[in-house]
């Protein structure tokens, strides 16, 4: 897969305001109300990880889960960066 362009990254972020770019990679970090509920957050993304075959650089403390996206085959950010990202946010903020 393809990897995008900055100027391309920055128009996508824009429908993901938790997610920022920086050195090759899309990060968010979301903080929950206790480790139990990041950690059955995490359980979730990690299957959805499975389904889409693509997988995050992530790190949790307690309650902040915080979550690098990149694609290593194309070493940069690619499509399927975006498509975990928006079934991360699906998990992580349905109503929004
Ligand atoms: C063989 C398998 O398809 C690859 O290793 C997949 C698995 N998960 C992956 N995850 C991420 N983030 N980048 C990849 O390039 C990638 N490649």
């Amino acid at each position: 897969m393809d990897k995008l362009t900055i100027d391309h990254i920055e128009k996508k972020l824009l429908h993901l305001p938790d997610w920022e770019y920086g050195d090759g990679a899309i990060h968010a970090e979301f903080e929950f109300e206790n480790f139990k509920d990041c950690f059955s957050a995490m359980s979730r993304i990690a299957f959805e990880c499975e389904a889409l075959n693509h997988h995050p650089n992530w790190s949790n403390v307690y309650n902040v889960l915080t979550i690098s996206l990149s694609t290593h085959d194309a070493n940069g950010v690619t499509e399927k960066d975006f498509k975990l990202a928006r079934a991360i946010e699906n998990i992580v903020e349905p109503d929004e």
